[in-house]
């Protein structure tokens, strides 16, 4: 059996805490003291040059005894070299284990009353095992890699104290603060070297895979940089580990999509070369989102799925006819499209377009074709679109980068082939951001767009397989080019009468089952209907119609939960007291016949309508005054009118001197809408002539048409819109050019019967009909 020297010391002797190291004994170590801490050890002096180094507790307390820990080491102060800078090293030595007895003064220098620690270690084959496999293990960590300082590996070979080798070799096993406290506490020297015995072996296991890991990863990539090499390691030591991160899980994710993804040659070797760049991109940078959002939409988007088509034009037509009324023609040439498009496999062009007013089912129209071929149906509203971006998208190098609403429209849809409806393509707007239009072209033509690259995406991806159609409610604004690619189709309002069927097979029966009346059976009257056509709507379309028949439905599910009686018949009066006081009224029957105020019939985005043309005079210069949000042509219109009454004053019985001694003033009310186009030429002149020889204009005749300087009445456009807003205002007969007599076809029998139509060449033939 042998014991530990037995140390001379002191009765008391000065304490020094330590924080974030333990003291071992044999061990010879410098530390560096600040300033204050340097009287502990110049006071060591008179105590043998010995003192108590003790760590303390990790929690923190303010008392010194609790904060210390029991056990510690006591040392030897070899040299003190103070240090410029401040403060001083000291080199210590430790000499033995020692347990703290008692704080015997803390200030000006903590001094303490000690015992040794005495160890015990019986020399038994188990030790002398240990002994020379520690020493081996050593061996084994130092061809490794592991440094081991060359005097401390001389030492070993001579040591075969079990408790000396443990504490050498503590000191150079990479153990946590705590573990090596615990293993100055471990006072069996065979215990403690058992300890140092496995934390050796772990950390030697460790550096074994390290060096198989790297030996095999130098095999593979030669000579790479050294951060592949170090992600590589990360990666093999993961797999050795049996472990894969969430990471890795995504990156063999999106390999596998992209092995399905059935994409273009050209686009599969993009897709992998980004992903290659994944697995580089640290995942907490923000660049890794960028390429991962990227990926998404590479591997996401449709480059083979699509839906298969319904082939049946059978079908298809009843599909239309299930979901709209009449609209013969259009249906017509919507199959004639679909037939077209089914013979050929790939057709190309020309987009279709719906131009109408809003309501008349253009966007529902794009809705049923795509149930009826069986496809998925989009629909996007270019409507104040002024950012070119927005269609063709933003390159990744912007923050925030999206694809353009095209291709993030299709990733949605998932099928390269759906209905794509772009909506109000009359109201795309041009700014320094580009022009949409002309990325819109790029879109829709079929000579450009089997390669249509957005800017985001990078690469380009075929839209001939989507069918796109485009609605506007007017055609003016539309750039040439786009114009030039569509084939038009036009809707226009509906007549009262159709209103009415159009409310009781599409939209009340829509409307009982949105609102959840389906047990309770509704009925609206024929004149509730009317009712709510004339007194509450104006409009071409249907959608305010839906939206008052919506109320009232409401209104009765309100009703029913109340517990009140259900309301079954809606009549006319029920629709009034559901609805509110009316809210149009018979535009002419509420005017009087004027001097100087004529009806005319315009036609606006929304449909036709009527107006007032007004005009008066003052005394002045013989100036014309226009007012009432008149655009240039129309204002030109009114120049033209005013020179022919000039020119013809003599024939229409007018004083030359109107011309010259007064102003004339002409106004359109309703001045908040804007107006334009040469349609009022005749209503203009017709009122500048009634105002200046005082014969009064009837209200019930409207009129439009162009006029030329010398009286000629020319076409017009819109005609079948203007005749319906003459009905709906109460209008008896209108006056019209004769070249637009064949136009009267468009127009359902009952409106032709109800009105009369004055054909007329000559602004001159209007005077005679309007002016009494
Ligand atoms: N002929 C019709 N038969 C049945 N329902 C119709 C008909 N015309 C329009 N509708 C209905 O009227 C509503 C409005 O139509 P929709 O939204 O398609 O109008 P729109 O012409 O696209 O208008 P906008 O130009 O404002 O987009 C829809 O609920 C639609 O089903």
């Amino acid at each position: 059996m042998a014991e530990s020297l037995s140390i001379n010391m002191p009765e008391m002797i000065p304490l020094f805490p330590l924080r974030d190291v333990v003291a071992f004994p044999f061990m010879v170590f410098p530390l560096f003291i600040t300033n204050e801490e340097i009287s502990v050890f110049e006071e060591a002096i008179l105590f043998n040059n010995m003192v108590a180094l003790i760590k303390q507790k990790e929690e923190p307390t303010d008392q010194l005894a609790a904060s210390l820990n029991e056990i510690g080491t006591i040392c030897k102060v070899n040299q003190l070299t103070k240090i410029s800078e401040g403060g001083a090293k000291v080199v210590l030595e430790g000499l033995a284990r020692i347990k703290l007895l008692e704080i015997v003064q803390e200030t000006p220098i903590t001094l303490v009353r000690v015992e040794q620690v005495r160890e015990f270690a019986e020399k038994s084959v188990v030790s002398d095992a240990l002994v020379s496999s520690l020493n081996a293990l050593l061996k084994i960590a130092l061809s490794y890699g592991r440094p081991l300082p060359d005097d401390v590996m001389k030492m070993i070979d001579y040591i075969d104290n079990p408790g000396r080798l443990s504490d050498l070799v503590a000191l150079y096993v990479n153990l946590p603060v705590d573990e090596l406290q615990k293993l100055l506490e471990t006072i069996d020297p065979i215990e403690r070297l058992k300890k140092v015995y496995m934390s050796l072996t772990a950390e030697v296991q460790r550096l074994q895979i390290k060096g198989e890991v790297q030996a095999e990863v130098t095999k593979k990539v030669g000579k790479t940089q050294k951060e592949y090499l170090l992600r590589e390691q990360m990666k093999q030591i993961q797999e050795e580990l049996g472990e894969e991160d969430d990471r890795q899980a995504e990156i063999k994710e999106l390999r596998k999509k992209l092995s399905s993804a059935g994409m273009p040659e050209e686009v599969r070797k993009i897709t992998e070369k980004e992903l290659k760049r994944l697995e580089r991109i640290n995942p907490a940078s923000p660049e890794y989102t960028v390429s991962r959002t990227y990926l998404d939409y590479l591997l996401g988007m449709p480059w083979q799925t699509a839906t298969t088509d319904n082939r049946d034009i059978t079908q298809a037509e009843i599909v239309l006819n299930e979901d709209h009324f009449d609209l013969k023609k259009v249906k017509e040439r919507i199959l004639e499209y679909l037939a077209v498009r089914t013979l050929k496999e790939k057709m190309k062009g020309p987009i279709l377009c719906f131009v109408g007013p809003p309501g008349v089912g253009k966007t529902s129209l794009g809705r049923s074709i795509a149930r009826a071929l069986g496809r998925k149906f989009i629909r996007v509203s270019l409507g104040g679109m002024r950012d070119e971006a927005e269609i063709r998208g933003h390159r990744r190098t912007y923050i925030g980068a999206l694809p353009g609403r095209i291709i993030q429209e299709i990733y949605r849809a998932g099928n390269n082939n759906p209905v794509f409806m772009l909506d109000e393509v009359d109201k795309i707007g041009v700014d320094f951001r580009g022009d949409p239009a002309s990325a819109l072209l790029e879109v829709l033509d079929p000579e450009q767009n089997f390669s249509f690259t957005d800017n985001y995406l990078d690469v380009p991806f075929d839209l001939t397989n989507v069918m796109f159609i485009t609605t506007a409610n007017v055609l003016d604004p539309v750039p040439p080019a786009l114009k030039d690619r569509m084939e038009v189709i036009t809707l226009s309002g509906y007549t009262d009468e159709e209103k009415e069927k159009i409310a009781v097979t599409y939209l009340i029966p829509r409307e009982i089952e949105e609102n959840g009346l389906t047990k309770y059976p509704l009925q609206f009257t024929e004149a509730a209907i009317y009712k709510i056509i004339r007194d509450y709507t104006r409009e071409a379309g249907v959608r305010n119609l839906q939206r008052n028949i919506a109320s009232i439905c409401r209104k009765v599910a309100k009703e029913i939960t109340q517990k009140k009686p259900p309301r079954e018949i809606i009549t006319p009066e029920l629709a009034e007291e559901f609805l509110g006081p009316r809210k149009f009224y018979d535009e002419v029957a509420a005017e009087k016949d004027r001097v100087g105020v004529v009806t005319g019939l315009a036609w606006t985005e929304t449909g036709g309508d009527i107006i007032f043309v007004e005009a008066t005079r003052m005394k002045g210069k013989g100036d014309l005054i226009l007012t009432g949000s008149l655009g240039d042509v129309m204002k030109e219109s009114a120049r033209a009118a005013l020179s022919f009454v000039e020119a013809n004053s003599a024939d229409l019985n007018i004083d030359p001197k109107e011309f010259t001694d007064m102003n004339i003033h002409i106004h359109v009310p309703a001045g908040s809408i804007p107006k334009d186009g040469p349609s009022a030429g005749i209503t203009m002149t017709t009122a500048i002539v009634s105002l200046l020889s005082g014969r009064q204009a009837h209200r019930h005749v409207a009129m439009t048409g162009e006029i030329s300087l010398t009286g000629r009445v020319l076409a017009i456009g819109g005609l079948k819109e203007k005749i319906l807003a003459a009905r709906r205002a109460g209008v008896k007969k209108v006056i019209m050019p004769e070249r637009n007599r064949k136009d009267l076809e468009d127009i359902p029998d009952n409106v032709r019967e109800e009105l009369e139509f004055i054909f007329v060449e000559d602004v001159r033939e209007a005077f005679i009909e309007a002016l009494q």
